[in-house]
């Protein structure tokens, strides 16, 4: 709950208006009842003004309340609305500061349901504790007294029902709270199938595995409906059980009441405005233990929340370092590099020297540690031993801004964001204009596409980008990693998507148009990089080869074997 405090603490004048206005209601709900029996005593005595009278204020009163309580829900919701809204954009921001590593840590999916479903329970959590927190005690402690004075004689079927009530209470929603908790793991359970099926619908139905994959989301739904339901069958049995002990209650009062009204017949008008003092305790204990159950369930969401918010960037940047322009050198100082979490080294000992301006090809059998290399260069991840240096500048103590103009990265998967294709682009180049869009596009073999559309760059991009192909997507990655002219420049496999004579027109015009670039082409075949300046070979971690195509099939007996191999597969195909 400590994490709320500083949130709510932006709300103070709110938060005063919905508590004075729950004050205010409350203190209506318990004023009524005694106003309800100076009119039943007024009627008794046959005192018609004085009927008027009490009636009048009883009307007052009662509008009040109303008033009250119609500004104190407005306020709840208005401030629960904020806190929710100001925690989602907390998270998002600390989020957006994480590491690869960081994210993988918690998953993409249960980031997802801690932004959404989690500060969803947190905002009904404030809304119900600023519309009953005041109210409940008010209205157990006040009916207690009120009940007492009204009708003295009765305190043991108070005592009673409180106990009986209580007990239920305690009993029931214990059950429920652990039941809560369960439901925030299924939600996300359900939410990963959902969106992991949703994402990967061309593989299941290419694989008829259709039936295979309902199967799993029905266990998983059918799990969260169980839970849901349970809880369910638990509210629809404390409801009549509590009406019941109501009814009870009642029932004996007016049976005492009726032992007794020939000799007081004052009891006759005080009976009524007990029986109303005995619902408000009850209703009071009832909503005293929704709110401990929903306060279980905003607990845990509420750590959730905060385990994000707590989490500190495994890797930052140094904020100090001056802006800096990075030369296209590129150093690997004996680095060596584990995952978080992982027992073996995935790159070892590697040390090797980009000049500015060269084209380097990377090549290596699948899972040699090509992109875990190329990571590195972006500073997407940290060495675990040795250094990496852009322009002679360990990165570690280069600043974000200087790193991210002098290094781009152009993914094996290409990502477009919904938005137009000037959007994306800009993501390249904050401020790029037309002629450097048209010159990045022409470099990526993109414009001829492109400039199909009647609205060019300014066609609209789908969710998911599913307009435009794999190969269209990769151009329009491989534009936006060159548009801003990075000093390196990381092409991971991206060109897979690509015919041979596109690919070499990419590579042509890269070597002509970004002279002055370093670029580093990772590829799964050699044919790829053939022309390169330089080719590093990666064989299980370690670099196992370095120098021209021609120099490699002289001195490199794993380059050879994949070169022959690939050579081979030509052939067949
Ligand atoms: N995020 C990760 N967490 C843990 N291990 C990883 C992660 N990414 C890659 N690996 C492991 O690191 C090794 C190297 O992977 P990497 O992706 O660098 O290889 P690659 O040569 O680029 O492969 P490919 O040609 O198939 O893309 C693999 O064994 C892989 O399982």
């Amino acid at each position: 709950m400590k994490l709320l405090k500083p949130y709510l603490g932006k709300y103070k004048g709110d938060m005063f208006i919905a508590i004075i206005s729950v004050a205010i209601m409350a203190g209506s709900s318990l004023w009524q009842p005694k106003l309800l029996q100076g009119v039943m005593q007024a009627i008794t005595d046959d005192k018609m003004g004085r009927v008027n009278e009490i009636g009048l204020q009883l009307i007052i009163i009662a509008v009040i309340g109303l008033i009250a309580g119609a500004i104190n829900a407005i306020f709840a919701a208005k401030i629960a609305q904020n806190v929710a809204a100001d925690l989602r954009e907390s998270t998002y921001r600390k989020i957006q500061s994480f590491s690869f590593a960081d994210i993988e840590k918690f998953s993409v999916g249960n980031l997802v349901v801690r932004m959404t479903n989690d500060v969803q329970q947190v905002q009904t959590l404030v809304m119900m504790g600023f519309q009953a927190l005041i109210r409940m005690p008010m209205l157990f402690i006040g009916a207690l007294i009120l009940a007492l004075m009204t009708l003295p004689e009765l305190w043991w079927v108070i005592i009673l029902m409180v106990i009986l009530v209580l007990v239920i209470t305690a009993g029931v929603f214990s059950k429920m709270g652990p039941l809560f908790g369960r439901i925030q793991g299924l939600i996300e359970k359900t939410n990963n199938l959902a969106k992991e099926n949703m994402q990967g619908v061309r593989v299941v139905k290419s694989f008829n595995q259709e039936a295979n994959e309902e199967a799993r989301f029905n266990t998983a739904s059918s799990e969260l409906n169980h839970v849901n339901v349970t809880i369910g069958y638990l509210f629809s049995i404390i409801m009549p059980l509590f009406t019941l002990i109501g009814q009870l209650a009642i029932a004996v009062s007016i049976w005492y009441v009726g032992q007794h009204v020939g000799t007081h017949p004052d009891m006759l008008a005080s009976v009524s405005s007990f029986m109303n003092y005995l619902m408000q305790i009850m209703m009071a204990i009832i909503i005293g233990g929704m709110l401990m159950t929903f306060a279980a369930r905003g607990a845990v969401s509420i750590k959730r929340i905060g385990e994000v918010l707590s989490t500190e960037p495994s890797m930052t940047y140094d904020a100090q370092a001056p802006d800096q322009e990075l030369e296209g050198t590129v150093d690997f100082n004996h680095v060596s590099f584990k995952y978080p979490g992982d027992e073996k080294a995935v790159l070892n000992d590697i040390s090797f020297k980009a000049n500015a301006g060269e084209m380097i090809g990377i090549v290596g059998a699948t899972g040699s540690g090509k992109t875990t290399l190329a990571q590195l260069i972006a500073r997407l991840f940290d060495p675990t031993t040795g250094t990496v240096a852009v322009g002679g500048v360990n990165l570690k103590n280069v600043n974000e801004k200087s790193l991210r103009r002098a290094v781009a990265y152009v993914l094996q998967r290409a990502t477009l964001f919904s938005g137009t294709i000037a959007d994306n682009l800009r993501q390249g180049k904050a401020d790029a204009s037309t002629a450097d869009m048209q010159r990045a596009a022409n470099i990526a073999q993109a414009a001829e596409f492109v400039e199909r559309y009647e609205d060019t760059f300014e066609h609209q991009v789908e969710e998911r980008s599913a307009n435009f192909s794999g190969g269209q997507k990769q151009r329009l990655s491989i534009t936006r990693g060159v548009i801003a002219e990075p000093k390196v420049l990381i092409l991971d496999d991206s060109t897979s998507a690509l015919d041979a004579k596109s690919e070499k027109l990419v590579k042509e015009a890269l070597d002509h148009d970004l002279h002055g670039t370093t670029t580093f082409i990772i590829a799964e075949k050699i044919s790829s990089v053939i022309n390169a300046d330089r080719i590093l070979v990666l064989d299980n971690g370690q670099l196992v080869g370095e120098g021209t195509h021609k120099e490699l099939l002289e001195n490199s007996d794993v380059y050879r074997e994949i070169y022959a191999t690939q050579k081979a597969q030509e052939v067949n195909d």
